[in-house]
Protein backbone atom coordinates (compact mmCIF):
# COMPACT_ATOMS: atom_id res chain seq x y z
CA UNK A 1 0.00 0.00 0.00
CA UNK A 2 1.51 3.45 -0.81
CA UNK A 3 1.44 6.57 1.13
CA UNK A 4 0.96 4.51 5.06
CA UNK A 5 3.84 6.76 6.78
CA UNK A 6 0.61 9.77 7.71
CA UNK A 7 -1.77 7.14 9.14
CA UNK A 8 1.05 5.63 10.46
CA UNK A 9 2.15 8.74 12.34
CA UNK A 10 -1.86 9.27 13.49
CA UNK A 11 -1.75 5.26 15.04
CA UNK A 12 1.67 5.51 16.79
CA UNK A 13 0.38 9.09 18.23
CA UNK A 14 -3.27 7.64 19.04
CA UNK A 15 -2.52 4.36 20.10
CA UNK A 16 0.10 5.26 22.74
CA UNK A 17 -0.48 4.81 26.54
CA UNK A 18 1.75 6.30 28.88
CA UNK A 19 3.29 3.60 30.62
CA UNK A 20 2.44 5.58 34.07
CA UNK A 21 -1.32 4.64 33.53
CA UNK A 22 -0.73 1.02 33.78
CA UNK A 23 0.80 1.88 37.04
CA UNK A 24 -2.12 4.01 38.29
CA UNK A 25 -4.84 2.05 37.37
CA UNK A 26 -3.09 -1.14 38.93
CA UNK A 27 -3.02 -3.28 35.37
CA UNK A 28 -1.78 -6.49 35.18
CA UNK A 29 0.05 -6.33 32.41
CA UNK A 30 0.38 -9.30 30.70
CA UNK A 31 -1.94 -10.93 33.05
CA UNK A 32 0.92 -10.74 35.86
CA UNK A 33 1.04 -9.60 39.27
CA UNK A 34 3.84 -7.07 40.85
CA UNK A 35 6.48 -10.21 41.13
CA UNK A 36 6.25 -11.53 37.73
CA UNK A 37 3.98 -14.86 38.63
CA UNK A 38 0.90 -15.20 36.79
CA UNK A 39 -2.69 -13.94 37.64
CA UNK A 40 -4.67 -16.64 39.05
CA UNK A 41 -7.39 -17.42 36.27
CA UNK A 42 -8.33 -20.74 35.84
CA UNK A 43 -7.86 -24.38 37.31
CA UNK A 44 -6.53 -27.40 35.44
CA UNK A 45 -5.84 -31.27 36.15
CA UNK A 46 -3.90 -31.37 32.96
CA UNK A 47 -0.40 -29.59 33.71
CA UNK A 48 1.87 -28.03 36.33
CA UNK A 49 4.72 -26.24 35.56
CA UNK A 50 6.90 -25.30 39.09
CA UNK A 51 9.59 -22.59 38.95
CA UNK A 52 9.60 -20.95 42.44
CA UNK A 53 8.57 -21.28 45.98
CA UNK A 54 6.72 -18.14 47.95
CA UNK A 55 8.66 -18.07 51.11
CA UNK A 56 7.12 -15.14 53.67
CA UNK A 57 6.02 -13.10 50.68
CA UNK A 58 9.14 -13.69 48.46
CA UNK A 59 9.80 -15.47 45.19
CA UNK A 60 12.62 -17.92 45.89
CA UNK A 61 14.10 -20.16 42.66
CA UNK A 62 14.36 -23.51 42.26
CA UNK A 63 14.91 -25.90 39.72
CA UNK A 64 12.24 -26.45 37.62
CA UNK A 65 9.43 -29.49 37.01
CA UNK A 66 6.75 -30.39 34.61
CA UNK A 67 4.41 -32.74 35.58
CA UNK A 68 1.57 -33.94 32.91
CA UNK A 69 -1.55 -35.25 34.87
CA UNK A 70 0.32 -35.08 37.86
CA UNK A 71 3.22 -37.22 36.95
CA UNK A 72 6.77 -35.61 36.42
CA UNK A 73 7.88 -35.79 32.58
CA UNK A 74 11.29 -36.46 33.38
CA UNK A 75 9.72 -40.18 34.76
CA UNK A 76 7.63 -40.10 31.44
CA UNK A 77 11.33 -40.09 29.54
CA UNK A 78 13.05 -42.19 31.94
CA UNK A 79 10.13 -45.09 31.36
CA UNK A 80 10.64 -44.71 27.90
CA UNK A 81 14.06 -44.80 27.67
CA UNK A 82 14.51 -47.86 29.99
CA UNK A 83 12.57 -49.71 28.25
CA UNK A 84 13.30 -49.03 24.96
CA UNK A 85 10.22 -47.86 23.77
CA UNK A 86 8.47 -44.40 21.98
CA UNK A 87 6.61 -42.27 24.73
CA UNK A 88 4.97 -39.33 22.81
CA UNK A 89 1.73 -41.85 22.75
CA UNK A 90 1.50 -42.56 25.68
CA UNK A 91 2.25 -38.75 26.83
CA UNK A 92 -1.00 -37.89 24.39
CA UNK A 93 -2.89 -40.60 26.21
CA UNK A 94 -1.85 -39.32 29.70
CA UNK A 95 -2.79 -35.67 28.83
CA UNK A 96 -5.95 -36.36 26.70
CA UNK A 97 -7.62 -38.87 29.20
CA UNK A 98 -6.51 -38.33 32.63
CA UNK A 99 -4.12 -41.33 33.18
CA UNK A 100 -1.65 -44.00 31.78
CA UNK A 101 -2.57 -46.28 29.39
CA UNK A 102 -2.13 -50.11 29.58
CA UNK A 103 -0.03 -51.74 27.13
CA UNK A 104 -2.84 -52.97 25.19
CA UNK A 105 -4.85 -49.50 25.38
CA UNK A 106 -1.93 -47.98 24.27
CA UNK A 107 -1.54 -49.96 21.33
CA UNK A 108 -5.63 -49.74 20.26
CA UNK A 109 -4.64 -45.78 20.77
CA UNK A 110 -2.25 -45.81 18.36
CA UNK A 111 -3.90 -48.06 16.02
CA UNK A 112 -6.67 -44.70 16.19
CA UNK A 113 -4.09 -42.24 15.53
CA UNK A 114 -2.49 -44.21 13.18
CA UNK A 115 -5.99 -44.96 10.46
CA UNK A 116 -6.41 -41.07 11.32
CA UNK A 117 -2.86 -39.76 10.14
CA UNK A 118 -4.09 -39.38 5.93
CA UNK A 119 -6.17 -36.30 5.51
CA UNK A 120 -9.41 -36.56 3.70
CA UNK A 121 -9.78 -37.51 -0.26
CA UNK A 122 -8.11 -34.39 -2.04
CA UNK A 123 -7.09 -32.60 1.09
CA UNK A 124 -3.25 -32.24 0.26
CA UNK A 125 -3.85 -31.33 -3.41
CA UNK A 126 -6.81 -29.07 -3.10
CA UNK A 127 -5.16 -27.35 0.23
CA UNK A 128 -1.88 -27.63 0.01
CA UNK A 129 -0.22 -28.43 -3.31
CA UNK A 130 -2.22 -25.87 -4.65
CA UNK A 131 -1.94 -23.06 -1.55
CA UNK A 132 1.36 -23.50 -0.03
CA UNK A 133 3.05 -21.22 1.94
CA UNK A 134 6.82 -20.39 2.70
CA UNK A 135 5.67 -20.67 6.73
CA UNK A 136 4.41 -24.06 7.89
CA UNK A 137 2.92 -22.68 10.79
CA UNK A 138 0.86 -20.36 8.51
CA UNK A 139 -0.31 -23.25 6.33
CA UNK A 140 -1.07 -25.82 9.58
CA UNK A 141 -2.96 -22.90 10.78
CA UNK A 142 -4.99 -22.23 7.23
CA UNK A 143 -5.19 -26.18 7.32
CA UNK A 144 -6.52 -26.95 10.79
CA UNK A 145 -9.48 -24.30 9.67
CA UNK A 146 -10.03 -25.76 6.25
CA UNK A 147 -10.69 -28.92 8.18
CA UNK A 148 -13.60 -27.53 9.23
CA UNK A 149 -15.18 -27.91 5.72
CA UNK A 150 -14.47 -31.42 5.61
CA UNK A 151 -15.93 -32.10 9.18
CA UNK A 152 -19.82 -33.49 8.76
CA UNK A 153 -19.92 -32.22 11.89
CA UNK A 154 -18.05 -29.50 12.76
CA UNK A 155 -19.64 -27.39 15.41
CA UNK A 156 -21.36 -29.61 17.68
CA UNK A 157 -18.96 -28.97 20.62
CA UNK A 158 -20.23 -31.57 22.81
CA UNK A 159 -17.37 -33.73 24.61
CA UNK A 160 -17.89 -36.55 22.41
CA UNK A 161 -17.71 -35.06 19.35
CA UNK A 162 -15.34 -32.06 20.25
CA UNK A 163 -12.90 -35.63 21.53
CA UNK A 164 -13.06 -37.26 18.28
CA UNK A 165 -11.77 -33.93 16.51
CA UNK A 166 -9.52 -33.59 18.96
CA UNK A 167 -8.13 -37.20 17.76
CA UNK A 168 -8.24 -36.60 14.53
CA UNK A 169 -6.01 -33.44 15.05
CA UNK A 170 -2.92 -35.18 16.96
CA UNK A 171 -2.98 -38.04 14.21
CA UNK A 172 -3.38 -35.51 11.65
CA UNK A 173 -0.60 -32.64 12.38
CA UNK A 174 2.48 -34.95 11.63
CA UNK A 175 0.96 -35.52 8.18
CA UNK A 176 -0.01 -31.67 7.45
CA UNK A 177 3.41 -30.19 8.56
CA UNK A 178 5.89 -32.65 6.52
CA UNK A 179 3.26 -31.95 2.89
CA UNK A 180 3.10 -28.46 3.75
CA UNK A 181 7.31 -28.83 4.04
CA UNK A 182 7.35 -30.29 1.28
CA UNK A 183 5.02 -28.58 -1.06
CA UNK A 184 7.22 -25.34 -0.03
CA UNK A 185 10.53 -26.83 -1.06
CA UNK A 186 8.47 -27.42 -4.52
CA UNK A 187 7.23 -24.02 -5.22
CA UNK A 188 9.57 -22.05 -3.54
CA UNK A 189 12.96 -23.77 -3.31
CA UNK A 190 12.29 -25.35 -6.77
CA UNK A 191 12.73 -29.10 -5.41
CA UNK A 192 11.33 -31.63 -6.57
CA UNK A 193 7.31 -32.59 -5.01
CA UNK A 194 7.57 -35.68 -3.35
CA UNK A 195 4.63 -36.74 -1.46
CA UNK A 196 4.51 -39.87 0.40
CA UNK A 197 1.66 -41.85 2.16
CA UNK A 198 1.60 -42.17 5.81
CA UNK A 199 3.34 -45.81 6.26
CA UNK A 200 0.75 -48.12 8.71
CA UNK A 201 2.19 -48.65 12.22
CA UNK A 202 4.25 -45.40 12.36
CA UNK A 203 4.03 -43.31 15.54
CA UNK A 204 4.20 -39.37 15.16
CA UNK A 205 8.07 -39.00 15.09
CA UNK A 206 8.65 -41.84 12.35
CA UNK A 207 5.63 -40.62 10.58
CA UNK A 208 7.33 -37.32 10.34
CA UNK A 209 10.66 -38.45 9.61
CA UNK A 210 9.48 -40.67 6.65
CA UNK A 211 7.06 -38.50 5.23
CA UNK A 212 9.74 -35.51 4.96
CA UNK A 213 12.85 -37.75 3.57
CA UNK A 214 12.84 -38.12 -0.01
CA UNK A 215 13.91 -42.06 0.49
CA UNK A 216 11.67 -42.26 3.57
CA UNK A 217 14.60 -43.50 5.64
CA UNK A 218 15.33 -42.75 9.01
CA UNK A 219 17.73 -44.50 11.92
CA UNK A 220 16.14 -45.72 15.06
CA UNK A 221 18.57 -42.84 17.04
CA UNK A 222 16.69 -40.02 14.89
CA UNK A 223 12.81 -41.10 15.70
CA UNK A 224 13.77 -41.77 19.48
CA UNK A 225 15.73 -38.06 19.62
CA UNK A 226 12.46 -36.52 17.96
CA UNK A 227 10.18 -38.90 20.16
CA UNK A 228 11.77 -37.15 22.95
CA UNK A 229 11.16 -33.73 21.94
CA UNK A 230 7.97 -34.45 21.13
CA UNK A 231 7.09 -35.18 24.62
CA UNK A 232 9.06 -32.26 26.03
CA UNK A 233 7.08 -30.47 24.11
CA UNK A 234 3.40 -31.43 24.52
CA UNK A 235 2.22 -29.70 27.25
CA UNK A 236 2.70 -26.29 29.56
CA UNK A 237 0.01 -25.82 31.88
CA UNK A 238 -3.12 -23.25 31.36
CA UNK A 239 -1.68 -20.29 31.15
CA UNK A 240 1.28 -20.37 28.60
CA UNK A 241 0.14 -18.01 25.72
CA UNK A 242 -0.68 -20.30 23.06
CA UNK A 243 -2.73 -22.64 25.81
CA UNK A 244 -4.40 -19.59 27.21
CA UNK A 245 -5.50 -18.70 23.88
CA UNK A 246 -7.49 -22.17 23.09
CA UNK A 247 -9.00 -21.60 26.50
CA UNK A 248 -9.93 -18.28 25.81
CA UNK A 249 -11.58 -19.11 22.10
CA UNK A 250 -13.08 -22.36 23.54
CA UNK A 251 -14.61 -20.74 25.95
CA UNK A 252 -16.66 -18.87 23.42
CA UNK A 253 -18.19 -22.36 22.53
CA UNK A 254 -16.56 -21.71 19.22
CA UNK A 255 -15.72 -24.92 17.01
CA UNK A 256 -12.44 -27.07 17.45
CA UNK A 257 -10.80 -25.73 14.48
CA UNK A 258 -11.15 -22.57 15.15
CA UNK A 259 -9.81 -22.93 18.98
CA UNK A 260 -6.46 -25.14 17.50
CA UNK A 261 -5.56 -22.93 14.72
CA UNK A 262 -5.48 -19.62 17.62
CA UNK A 263 -3.30 -22.19 19.85
CA UNK A 264 -1.37 -22.19 16.48
CA UNK A 265 -1.10 -18.30 15.86
CA UNK A 266 0.12 -17.68 19.23
CA UNK A 267 2.97 -20.39 19.22
CA UNK A 268 4.24 -19.25 15.93
CA UNK A 269 5.42 -16.08 18.18
CA UNK A 270 8.92 -15.26 18.45
CA UNK A 271 8.61 -14.77 22.44
CA UNK A 272 6.98 -18.28 22.41
CA UNK A 273 7.75 -21.34 20.18
CA UNK A 274 8.70 -19.04 17.55
CA UNK A 275 11.93 -18.80 19.79
CA UNK A 276 13.42 -22.17 18.74
CA UNK A 277 13.82 -20.48 14.86
CA UNK A 278 15.44 -17.54 16.12
CA UNK A 279 17.52 -19.23 18.58
CA UNK A 280 19.46 -20.18 15.54
CA UNK A 281 19.49 -16.93 13.55
CA UNK A 282 20.72 -15.57 16.83
CA UNK A 283 23.28 -18.28 16.80
CA UNK A 284 24.53 -17.71 13.36
CA UNK A 285 24.97 -13.87 14.04
CA UNK A 286 26.83 -14.82 17.41
CA UNK A 287 29.05 -17.45 15.34
CA UNK A 288 29.82 -14.60 12.79
CA UNK A 289 30.72 -11.95 15.05
CA UNK A 290 32.94 -13.28 17.44
CA UNK A 291 36.13 -14.21 16.91
CA UNK A 292 36.93 -16.83 19.67
CA UNK A 293 33.99 -19.10 20.57
CA UNK A 294 35.73 -19.72 23.76
CA UNK A 295 36.68 -16.60 24.59
CA UNK A 296 34.56 -15.39 27.89
CA UNK A 297 34.69 -12.09 27.63
CA UNK A 298 34.11 -11.35 23.92
CA UNK A 299 31.10 -13.73 24.10
CA UNK A 300 29.66 -11.90 27.21
CA UNK A 301 30.35 -8.21 25.36
CA UNK A 302 28.22 -9.97 22.26
CA UNK A 303 25.37 -10.61 24.57
CA UNK A 304 25.23 -7.58 25.81
CA UNK A 305 25.62 -5.50 22.43
CA UNK A 306 22.05 -7.96 22.16
CA UNK A 307 20.54 -7.13 25.10
CA UNK A 308 21.53 -3.22 24.30
CA UNK A 309 19.21 -4.00 21.02
CA UNK A 310 22.47 -3.63 18.94
CA UNK A 311 23.25 -6.79 18.00
CA UNK A 312 20.97 -9.15 16.28
CA UNK A 313 17.22 -8.41 15.47
CA UNK A 314 17.20 -5.51 18.00
CA UNK A 315 14.98 -6.74 19.81
CA UNK A 316 16.99 -6.26 22.91
CA UNK A 317 16.20 -10.35 23.89
CA UNK A 318 18.38 -13.17 23.96
CA UNK A 319 16.13 -16.18 22.63
CA UNK A 320 15.78 -19.17 24.17
CA UNK A 321 16.89 -17.52 27.28
CA UNK A 322 14.48 -16.88 30.18
CA UNK A 323 10.90 -17.59 31.09
CA UNK A 324 7.57 -16.71 32.95
CA UNK A 325 7.73 -19.51 35.21
CA UNK A 326 11.11 -21.07 35.55
CA UNK A 327 14.12 -19.67 37.36
CA UNK A 328 16.62 -21.76 38.08
CA UNK A 329 16.35 -24.27 35.12
CA UNK A 330 13.90 -25.70 32.86
CA UNK A 331 14.12 -29.48 32.97
CA UNK A 332 13.06 -30.18 29.27
CA UNK A 333 16.55 -27.60 28.06
CA UNK A 334 18.75 -29.88 30.82
CA UNK A 335 17.14 -32.92 28.95
CA UNK A 336 18.12 -31.50 25.63
CA UNK A 337 20.93 -29.90 26.51
CA UNK A 338 22.46 -33.84 27.22
CA UNK A 339 21.21 -34.57 24.06
CA UNK A 340 22.94 -32.16 21.86
CA UNK A 341 25.93 -32.99 23.75
CA UNK A 342 26.09 -36.36 22.16
CA UNK A 343 24.70 -35.92 18.82
CA UNK A 344 27.61 -32.89 19.00
CA UNK A 345 30.41 -35.09 19.60
CA UNK A 346 29.02 -37.53 16.84
CA UNK A 347 28.99 -34.92 14.38
CA UNK A 348 32.20 -33.19 15.42
CA UNK A 349 30.32 -30.08 16.84
CA UNK A 350 31.42 -29.72 20.26
CA UNK A 351 33.27 -26.29 19.34
CA UNK A 352 29.62 -24.99 18.72
CA UNK A 353 27.61 -26.94 21.50
CA UNK A 354 30.52 -25.16 24.07
CA UNK A 355 29.30 -22.04 22.63
CA UNK A 356 25.70 -22.81 23.59
CA UNK A 357 26.99 -24.08 26.88
CA UNK A 358 28.59 -20.69 27.61
CA UNK A 359 25.76 -18.41 26.51
CA UNK A 360 23.50 -20.43 28.48
CA UNK A 361 25.94 -19.67 31.88
CA UNK A 362 26.89 -16.67 31.09
CA UNK A 363 23.51 -15.00 30.19
CA UNK A 364 22.13 -14.81 33.77
CA UNK A 365 25.18 -12.21 34.86
CA UNK A 366 25.36 -10.28 31.79
CA UNK A 367 21.07 -9.81 32.20
CA UNK A 368 21.64 -8.94 35.32
CA UNK A 369 24.77 -6.40 34.90
CA UNK A 370 22.59 -5.18 31.80
CA UNK A 371 19.32 -4.77 33.09
CA UNK A 372 20.63 -3.55 36.57
CA UNK A 373 17.38 -6.71 37.62
CA UNK A 374 18.28 -9.22 40.29
CA UNK A 375 15.48 -11.39 38.30
CA UNK A 376 16.73 -14.86 37.95
CA UNK A 377 16.82 -15.90 34.11
CA UNK A 378 17.38 -19.60 32.59
CA UNK A 379 17.90 -21.68 29.57
CA UNK A 380 14.32 -22.28 28.15
CA UNK A 381 13.20 -25.38 25.83
CA UNK A 382 13.48 -23.44 22.71
CA UNK A 383 17.46 -22.95 23.05
CA UNK A 384 18.60 -26.22 22.24
CA UNK A 385 15.91 -28.09 20.26
CA UNK A 386 16.87 -26.23 17.38
CA UNK A 387 20.55 -27.21 17.31
CA UNK A 388 19.59 -30.96 18.24
CA UNK A 389 17.04 -31.06 15.08
CA UNK A 390 19.74 -29.33 12.68
CA UNK A 391 22.44 -32.04 13.62
CA UNK A 392 19.65 -34.70 12.66
CA UNK A 393 19.44 -32.76 9.58
CA UNK A 394 15.87 -31.81 9.83
CA UNK A 395 14.48 -28.17 7.81
CA UNK A 396 14.93 -25.05 10.04
CA UNK A 397 11.26 -24.84 8.49
CA UNK A 398 10.16 -27.15 10.42
CA UNK A 399 11.13 -26.46 13.88
CA UNK A 400 8.14 -24.87 15.39
CA UNK A 401 6.04 -26.54 13.41
CA UNK A 402 7.23 -29.68 15.33
CA UNK A 403 6.53 -27.73 18.93
CA UNK A 404 2.99 -27.90 17.32
CA UNK A 405 2.60 -31.34 16.79
CA UNK A 406 3.71 -32.05 20.09
CA UNK A 407 1.26 -28.89 21.80
CA UNK A 408 -1.44 -30.02 19.97
CA UNK A 409 -1.89 -32.66 22.54
CA UNK A 410 -1.89 -30.10 25.42
CA UNK A 411 -4.41 -27.75 23.94
CA UNK A 412 -6.94 -31.06 23.13
CA UNK A 413 -6.72 -31.90 26.91
CA UNK A 414 -6.94 -27.79 27.73
CA UNK A 415 -9.99 -27.43 25.06
CA UNK A 416 -11.82 -30.86 26.20
CA UNK A 417 -11.19 -29.56 30.04
CA UNK A 418 -12.83 -26.30 28.99
CA UNK A 419 -15.59 -27.73 27.60
CA UNK A 420 -15.49 -29.74 30.92
CA UNK A 421 -15.55 -27.19 33.65
CA UNK A 422 -15.05 -24.17 32.13
CA UNK A 423 -18.53 -22.99 31.58
CA UNK A 424 -18.12 -19.21 31.66
CA UNK A 425 -17.31 -16.83 28.74
CA UNK A 426 -13.31 -15.28 29.25
CA UNK A 427 -13.64 -11.47 29.05
CA UNK A 428 -11.24 -9.62 31.30
CA UNK A 429 -11.64 -5.78 31.26
CA UNK A 430 -9.86 -3.13 29.66
CA UNK A 431 -10.23 0.43 31.23
CA UNK A 432 -10.76 2.63 28.72
CA UNK A 433 -8.39 5.93 28.90
CA UNK A 434 -9.47 7.98 25.85
CA UNK A 435 -11.55 11.44 26.81
CA UNK A 436 -15.14 10.92 25.31
CA UNK A 437 -15.17 13.36 22.09
CA UNK A 438 -18.46 14.69 20.29
CA UNK A 439 -18.82 14.12 16.59
CA UNK A 440 -17.70 16.58 14.36
CA UNK A 441 -19.59 16.59 11.43
CA UNK A 442 -17.57 16.17 7.69
CA UNK A 443 -18.27 19.59 6.71
CA UNK A 444 -16.71 21.08 10.26
CA UNK A 445 -13.56 18.84 10.11
C1 LIG B 1 8.03 -22.27 24.70
C2 LIG B 1 8.23 -20.97 25.26
O1 LIG B 1 7.40 -20.13 25.09
S1 LIG B 1 9.64 -20.72 26.13
C3 LIG B 1 10.01 -19.01 25.88
C4 LIG B 1 10.55 -18.76 24.52
N1 LIG B 1 10.85 -17.33 24.31
C5 LIG B 1 12.11 -16.86 24.25
O2 LIG B 1 13.09 -17.58 24.38
C6 LIG B 1 12.25 -15.38 23.97
C7 LIG B 1 13.20 -14.71 24.95
N2 LIG B 1 12.61 -14.67 26.26
C8 LIG B 1 11.63 -13.77 26.56
O3 LIG B 1 11.22 -12.94 25.77
C9 LIG B 1 11.01 -13.83 27.95
O4 LIG B 1 11.91 -14.41 28.85
C10 LIG B 1 9.69 -14.61 27.98
C11 LIG B 1 8.72 -14.07 26.92
C12 LIG B 1 9.92 -16.08 27.70
C13 LIG B 1 9.06 -14.48 29.33
O5 LIG B 1 8.74 -13.14 29.44
P1 LIG B 1 8.30 -12.47 30.79
O6 LIG B 1 7.66 -13.48 31.65
O7 LIG B 1 7.57 -11.23 30.49
O8 LIG B 1 9.63 -12.12 31.35
P2 LIG B 1 9.88 -11.57 32.74
O9 LIG B 1 8.73 -10.88 33.36
O10 LIG B 1 10.35 -12.79 33.40
O11 LIG B 1 10.99 -10.52 32.34
C14 LIG B 1 11.17 -9.31 32.92
C15 LIG B 1 12.09 -8.46 32.09
O12 LIG B 1 13.17 -9.25 31.62
C16 LIG B 1 13.26 -9.17 30.22
N3 LIG B 1 13.68 -10.44 29.66
C17 LIG B 1 13.19 -11.65 29.97
N4 LIG B 1 13.81 -12.59 29.20
C18 LIG B 1 14.69 -11.91 28.43
C19 LIG B 1 15.59 -12.33 27.44
N5 LIG B 1 15.69 -13.60 27.09
N6 LIG B 1 16.34 -11.42 26.84
C20 LIG B 1 16.24 -10.11 27.19
N7 LIG B 1 15.39 -9.66 28.12
C21 LIG B 1 14.62 -10.55 28.71
C22 LIG B 1 11.86 -8.84 29.79
O13 LIG B 1 11.86 -8.28 28.49
C23 LIG B 1 11.45 -7.90 30.87
O14 LIG B 1 12.07 -6.66 30.60
P3 LIG B 1 11.35 -5.27 30.94
O15 LIG B 1 10.98 -5.33 32.38
O16 LIG B 1 12.39 -4.26 30.58
O17 LIG B 1 10.15 -5.24 30.04
O1 LIG C 1 4.78 -21.66 29.81
C1 LIG C 1 5.14 -20.75 29.04
O2 LIG C 1 4.98 -19.54 29.30
C2 LIG C 1 5.78 -21.04 27.74
C3 LIG C 1 5.60 -22.44 27.27
O3 LIG C 1 4.59 -22.81 26.72
C4 LIG C 1 6.68 -23.37 27.48
O4 LIG C 1 7.68 -23.04 28.09
O5 LIG C 1 6.54 -24.53 27.01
Amino acid sequence: MSNTKNYLAEVTGNDYIDSELYTRFNVKRGLRNADGTGVLVGLTRVGDVHGYIIDEGEKVAVDGKLYYRGIDVESLVAAAEKEDRFGFEETVYLLMFGRLPSKAELEQFCGILGENRALPDNFAEDNIMKAPSRDIMNKLARSVLTLYSYDDNPDDNSPENALRQCIELIARFPTIIAYSYMAKKHYYDNKSLIIHSPAAGCNSAETILSLIRPDQKYSRLEAEVLDLALILHAEHGGGNNSTFAVHLVSSADTDTYAAISAGIGSLKGFKHGGANIKVMGMMEDIKSNIKKWDDESEVADYLTKILQGNAYDGSGLIYGQGHAIYTKSDPRATLLRDKAQGLAEEKKLSDEFNLYKLIERLTPEVFKKVKGSDKDICTNVDFYSGFVYRMMGIPDELFTPLFAVSRVAGWCAHRMEEIISGGRIIRPAYKCVQSRMPYTPMGER
